[in-house]
C-alpha cells in the first residue's frame, strides 16, 4: 500500500492494512504498522509491565505459555501429526522463557499432545519450581540429557523451543550449545518462543537454529524480520492499551477471545 498517515477512522482490512473509512484512499500501512521491538525496549516494557502496571511475573507467563500452547495446536493439530502417540519435546532454558515453555508443556498435555520436558539449568526460585511440580504431577516426563538428532527425528512430532528469549546475549554457553547444535540437525519441526533460541535479538543468526514456527509474545522482537518458517503467531494477550499506545506497539486486532494471531 502507498504510505499515508491515517488521520481518521480506518478499517482493519487484515493484519497491519488500514482503509480509510470515508474516503476510500488507498490502503495505508507504514503508520500502522506492527512493531518489531529492539531488545533494550522489550525490556522497558517488561519491566513496565511489572513495576508500572503491577503484573506478576506468574501471570504474564501463564499468558504466554497458553498462547504458546494454543499456537502449537492450531499449527500442528493433536489429530494431524504424523507419529502416536503425539509426543513433543519441550527444551527449557534457564530465564523467563524456559518458564514459558513449562506452562507451555502443561498446557499441551491439558491439549491431548504428550510432552517431555528438557530442563538442564533449573532455575530455584520458587515460581521455576512450582511450574515443574506441576508438569511432574501431571505426568510429563523430564529428560535428563539431550537426546540426539536421529533419536528427535524418530521419537517426536516436533520441539519447542523455549531456551533464550529477548534476555539472550553474547556466545552460547553450554550445555546449550550442544542443544543447539543438535536442533540444528532435526528434521522435526521446532516452534520457537517468542525468538528462535541463539539469534541475535535483533540481527536473527544465518546459521542458526531455524524454526517451522514463532510465537512473537507482546510484540515481534527485531530479529523476527529473518523469521522464514511457515507460520507465525503473535501471543501475550495482555498488553494494557495506554502501555501499548507509549510504546506504538500497533498491535494487530486479535480475533475474538483469542489469545493468539495469525501474523502469517
Ligand atoms: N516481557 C514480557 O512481556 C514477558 C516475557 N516473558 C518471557 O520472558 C522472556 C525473557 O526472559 P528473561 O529476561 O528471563 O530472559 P531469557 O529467558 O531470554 O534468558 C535469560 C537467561 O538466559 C541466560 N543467558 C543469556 N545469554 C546466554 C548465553 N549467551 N548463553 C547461555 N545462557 C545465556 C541468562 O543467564 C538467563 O538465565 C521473554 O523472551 C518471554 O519469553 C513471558 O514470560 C511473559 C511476559
Ligand atoms: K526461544
Amino acid at each position: 500500500g502507498s504510505v499515508l498517515t491515517h488521520t481518521g477512522a480506518c478499517t482493519r482490512i487484515s493484519n497491519n492494512i488500514y482503509r480509510k473509512d470515508l474516503t476510500h484512499r488507498p490502503a495505508c500501512t507504514m503508520a500502522n504498522t506492527i512493531k518489531y521491538l529492539g531488545q533494550e525496549e522489550a525490556q522497558h516494557i517488561d519491566e513496565e509491565l511489572f513495576n508500572e502496571y503491577s503484573f506478576s511475573v506468574d501471570q504474564l507467563m501463564e499468558l504466554a505459555g497458553l498462547s504458546c500452547a494454543t499456537a502449537v495446536s492450531k499449527g500442528y493439530p493433536v489429530q494431524s501429526l504424523p507419529k502416536t502417540p503425539p509426543r513433543v519435546l519441550v527444551i527449557c532454558g534457564p530465564g523467563n522463557n524456559g518458564g514459558d515453555g513449562l506452562v507451555c508443556a502443561r498446557h499441551l498435555k491439558l491439549f491431548g499432545y504428550e510432552p517431555s520436558v528438557l530442563y538442564p539449568k533449573r532455575s530455584n526460585k520458587p515460581l521455576f519450581q512450582n511450574l515443574t511440580t506441576q508438569c511432574e504431577k501431571m505426568d510429563i516426563s523430564f529428560l535428563t540429557e539431550m537426546p540426539e538428532a536421529d533419536v528427535i527425528d524418530e521419537a517426536y512430532n516436533l520441539v519447542i523451543d523455549a531456551i533464550f528469549g529477548f534476555s539472550f546475549k553474547g556466545a552460547v554457553r553450554e550445555p546449550f550449545g550442544e542443544i543447539l547444535s543438535q536442533l540444528k540437525k532435526i528434521t522435526v519441526p521446532i516452534a520457537s518462543v517468542d525468538i528462535p533460541s541463539g539469534w541475535d535479538v535483533e540481527n536473527g543468526s544465518p546459521h542458526g537454529i531455524q524454526p517451522d514456527m514463532l510465537i512473537s509474545l507482546t510484540a515481534p522482537k527485531k530479529a523476527a524480520h529473518h523469521f522464514k518458517g511457515r507460520y507465525h503467531f503473535l501471543g501475550g494477550r495482555f498488553v494494557p492499551p495506554a502501555l501499548e499506545k507509549k510504546y506504538e506497539l500497533n498491535l494487530p486486532q486479535y480475533p475474538g477471545t483469542d489469545c493468539v494471531h495469525q501474523l502469517n
